[in-house]
């Protein structure tokens, strides 16, 4: 089974009496779920840990540093595809980060406000759980897909969730 992770910049913007909340999101340029808009993130690499996987992710594919201790843990999500357990992806969220995000040959990154993230162009299942992510709530959630890899390629079928459930891994 695949681990991966997933990372979602948060800032407000405008003025203080009409603030607007956004979230960095990416155009993906290649890979799993290219040309749809994710957060930055992918998989883990031999010997780190989720959170460290999350930070290279997001230095890589759009030049943001962020200090892995102030990523907090926003969901585990578990991907099935014809019955088998085939990615595992955790979810972190994080208002702290420094430089400016840039276009790289993975990704085209894009400030987005939340009330306006084009869930048309994303992964079919990001609908039902990433706005519960982007209101501060956590997620567990097991997504069923069919029809054979890749999984960008096979029909997305069902899904459970479960909000604000203590996430139990050590590395959260
Ligand atoms: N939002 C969302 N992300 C998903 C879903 N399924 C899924 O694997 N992902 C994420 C997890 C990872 O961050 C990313 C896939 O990893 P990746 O970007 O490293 O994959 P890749 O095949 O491009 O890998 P690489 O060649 O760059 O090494 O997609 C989904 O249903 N929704």
């Amino acid at each position: 089974m695949i681990e991966a992770t997933l990372c979602f910049p948060r800032r407000t913007r405008g003025t203080e009496s009409d603030p607007t909340e956004e979230v960095l999101l990416i155009e993906k340029r290649r890979g799993l779920g290219d040309g749809w808009y994710n957060g930055p993130g992918g998989k883990l690499e031999d010997g780190e840990t989720p959170r460290e996987c999350a930070v290279r992710e997001t230095r890589e594919e759009v030049g943001l540093e962020i200090d892995p201790e102030t990523l907090e843990k926003a969901g585990e999500l578990t991907f099935l595809l014809d019955g088998e357990r085939h990615t595992f992806c955790h979810v972190y969220r994080t208002r702290s980060f420094s430089g400016e995000p840039t276009t790289t040959e993975e990704a085209r990154p894009e400030w987005v406000p939340v009330d306006d993230v084009p869930y048309d162009q994303m992964w079919e299942d990001d609908q039902f759980w990433l706005p519960g992510v982007l209101e501060g709530e956590t997620v567990v959630g097991e997504f069923r897909f069919e029809g054979g890899q890749p999984l960008d390629e096979a029909e997305f079928v069902g899904h459970d969730l479960e909000w604000n459930e203590h996430l139990e891994t050590t590395d959260t």
